[in-house]
């Protein structure tokens, strides 16, 4: 289970204030509000890419607010998928495996796992160049879950592709999210997709005290 506790972030002259809420193990909730409205802090803050003032993250128990950000066993998909230009599908896949030292045979296994079930199985040589914006995606989040992170966190992962390809990754998402059993955290604009994808939707105004700047 997430749990989010008092936080207070600070970011230039954007405060986020006493931000609580909680996601439960394996389950799905969508963080919506309106743009600027601290989002991707609150996000960030999580992955532990942005230092908090006050508060606490606790992740199963174990508290990992001032944890490193490979230390806290949370994955991001961001919306640009920001996959690396010199790897291969395979390399993006084994590349939190190998950061953990994981036996050759497991990443393996865990590669072979992963390529099936988002089926970019014949793609494994390619580079990102290569990619649609559907199949990058599709390694952007194999990438995420390769470790076999307790948090998967979702920034607009969905936004910007077309329709045809947002129905059928949302599709893979509600399947991966399920066979993994990871709990998510999914920012939207979209109340259709937080709705599709999430048991619960929240507001940030609903979790946090007003913003100041
Ligand atoms: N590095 C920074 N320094 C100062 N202010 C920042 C910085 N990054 C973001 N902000 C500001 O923090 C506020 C929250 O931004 P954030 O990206 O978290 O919002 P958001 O809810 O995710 O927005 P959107 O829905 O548009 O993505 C905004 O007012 C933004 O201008």
């Amino acid at each position: 289970m997430l749990t989010v506790s008092n936080l207070t972030i600070q970011s230039g002259s954007f405060q986020l204030n006493d931000v609580n809420f909680e996601v439960a193990n394996g389950a799905c909730v969508a963080l919506m509000g309106t743009s600027g409205s601290g989002k991707t802090t609150l996000m960030e803050a999580i992955c532990g890419l942005r230092q908090v003032t006050q508060g606490s993250i606790t992740l199963d128990q174990i508290n990992i607010t001032y944890l490193r950000p490979g230390e806290r066993q949370v994955a991001l998909v961001p919306q640009d998928n920001v996959l690396f230009p010199h790897l291969t599908v395979r390399q993006h896949l084994s590349f939190g495996p190998e950061i953990q030292r994981w036996s050759t045979t497991d990443i393996a296994k865990r590669v072979e796992t992963l390529a099936n079930e988002l089926g970019i199985s014949h793609l494994l040589d390619r580079k990102p160049t290569m990619l649609s914006g559907g199949e990058s995606k599709r390694v952007a989040l194999g990438r995420a879950l390769a470790t076999r992170p307790k948090l998967l966190c979702l920034d607009e992962a969905l936004t910007g592709l077309d329709d045809s390809t947002h129905s059928e990754i949302l599709e893979l998402l509600q399947h991966t999210i399920s066979s993994e059993q990871i709990t998510t955290l999914h920012i939207t604009h979209s109340l259709r997709e937080a709705q599709e994808l999430a048991q619960e939707v929240i507001h940030i105004s609903e979790i946090s005290q007003p913003l100041s700047h």
